[in-house]
């Protein structure tokens, strides 16, 4: 199990500052689509630069030109794109047959699916290599979490990895972990927290335990 510290609302600089005092907990650096946008493709580049013994994810949260799209992020360093899993077939295919001519991986993005049981089986026969269960800022904002949707992905997966984002913290990370995902991503729990540190320690000290 990995944890996936998602950067949302840094700037670069702090982005650099963040991730030197967070290193040693985190196994993946999630570029999230805010600071992709406010930062562009720099962000992957000096990040995976600076930690290059660290997974680099590109949060793009691809909709449309696939391949072209993932091609972006591989080139500068990204180990793994985000597609959304409501997209088209054809532009998740783009994403995993360019991941596979690069050597990485496709992350792929729930959010706003409903219907896991159908979806799913789609996914998996394109050959992505990550499924995501996503429960978005706006979404948090009225009270929703991931939980549930986490259970029904652990259901439907028969092969692929899986993972879970969104508004997870120390105080709750043990009830996710009890669905075993692969990947933990988290992004204000830590960096909203007035101890980050602390925080991230912990949550890696909860993943830790989890995995023995
Ligand atoms: O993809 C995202 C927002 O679209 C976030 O990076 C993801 O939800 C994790 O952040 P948080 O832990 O703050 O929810």
């Amino acid at each position: 199990m990995k944890l996936q510290l998602a950067i949302d609302k840094l700037n670069l600089l702090q982005a650099l500052q963040a991730v030197e005092k967070l290193a040693a907990y985190v196994d993946i650096i999630e570029v999230g689509t805010p600071f992709l946008l406010d930062a562009g493709r720099e962000a992957v580049k000096q990040l995976k630069a600076k930690f290059p013994n660290k997974e680099v994810l590109c949060d793009a949260k691809i909709m449309d030109a696939g391949g072209y799209e993932a091609k972006l992020a591989y080139d500068v360093g990204a180990d793994y794109i985000t597609v959304l899993a409501v997209t088209d077939d054809l532009t998740i295919k783009g994403c995993v047959e360019e991941a596979r001519k690069q050597g990485k991986k496709v992350l792929i993005d729930m959010i706003c699916i409903n219907d896991f049981s159908a979806r799913v089986p789609v996914l998996e026969s394109l050959g992505v290599d990550v499924i995501a269960v996503h429960t978005g800022a706006d979404q948090q904002a009225s009270g929703r979490t991931p939980l549930q949707d986490l259970e029904e992905l652990r259901r439907c997966v028969k092969k692929t990895p899986i993972a879970v984002a969104g508004g997870i913290s120390s105080k709750t990370i043990n009830s996710y972990l009890a669905f075993r995902p692969d990947i933990i991503i988290v992004g204000s729990g830590i960096l909203n927290s007035h101890d980050p540190e602390k925080e991230a320690r912990l949550i890696a000290h909860a993943i830790k335990e989890a995995n023995k």
